[in-house]
């Protein structure tokens, strides 16, 4: 099956100048992939090269096997959602407001969301099991809510894969499992996602498969057990670190 998303012998970078090269990746249907790395690795400029908002410096970044380069933004916005880290709006929007402009993202810009869009938002709440937060002001719910609106915007838009930059960053414990196990079931359900994460134990209960990326560039890439070792996230974050696996067969870091 042709991957969802994929990038090949990939440079990205700011105004031309290489800040990582040789970056191979390939998204399925289903998979989870965890970027992981230290502050300033280049994480949020891979996702933002992924969606075609800044070009690559060289390389080739293919969506459902159509060179990226070649699609318009609602061609985009058909194959690929963002998740942004927190959802930025000081504006008393419903959180069937915010689903709603996903659902709408396929649209021209002209056209106005009607019943089909409303009942794919509707859809998306409940698939997240928030239907019930449909009417609630967007500033007044959690961060772990939001979190999940912001997610429920993704699946509206009915893209096969997404990409979410830290979509639990500045989650606790909780609302951090909640969402976490939200994106798993996604995944399960098909979707590929692509993440960012700056927590090893969280990244591998919820990726299939790893990224690990720093200032050098692409340490490993591979699956979440033989990417994920002691020595590459010690040699990741420049410092000490053990893996454990326990019974659950879940791996720890400390
Ligand atoms: N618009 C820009 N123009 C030039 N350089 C930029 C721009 N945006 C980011 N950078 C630089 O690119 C490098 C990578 O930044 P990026 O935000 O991709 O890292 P990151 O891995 O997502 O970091 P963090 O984990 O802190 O979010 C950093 O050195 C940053 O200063």
């Amino acid at each position: 099956m042709t991957p969802l998303l994929t990038a090949t012998g990939l440079a990205i970078g700011h105004g031309g100048k290489v800040l990582i090269r040789g970056i191979d990746l390939s998204l399925d249907r289903g998979s989870v992939l965890c970027l992981l790395g230290p502050n300033g690795a280049g994480k949020t400029t891979l996702f933002r090269t992924l969606l075609g908002l800044i070009p690559p410096v060289h390389g080739r970044i293919a969506l459902g096997g159509e060179p990226l380069s070649r699609l318009s933004r609602l061609q985009v916005a058909a194959r690929l959602a963002h998740v942004p880290q927190a959802l930025a709006t000081p504006f008393a929007f419903t959180a069937l407001d915010i689903v709603l402009m996903g659902a709408a993202a396929r649209l021209g810009p002209f056209a106005r969301p009607g019943r089909v869009e409303a009942e794919r938002a509707m859809a998306a709440l409940d698939r997240l099991g928030i239907a019930d937060l449909a009417g609630a002001e967007v500033t007044r719910l959690s961060g772990g809510q939001r979190q999940l609106v912001l997610i429920a915007r993704a699946l509206a838009q009915e893209a096969a894969a997404m990409v979410m930059d830290e979509p639990t960053a500045s989650l606790d414990f909780a609302n951090r499992r909640q969402v976490g196990h939200a994106i798993r079931r996604l995944a399960d359900a098909g979707t590929g996602i692509i993440l960012s994460s700056h927590d090893p134990d969280h990244a591998a209960a919820i990726a299939d498969r790893a990224l690990l990326l720093n200032r050098s560039g692409l340490l490993a890439s591979g699956t979440v057990a033989e990417t994920m070792t002691a020595g590459n996230l010690s040699r990741l974050y420049g410092i000490p670190v053990r893996r454990e696996q326990g019974d659950d067969g879940r791996l720890r870091f400390y």
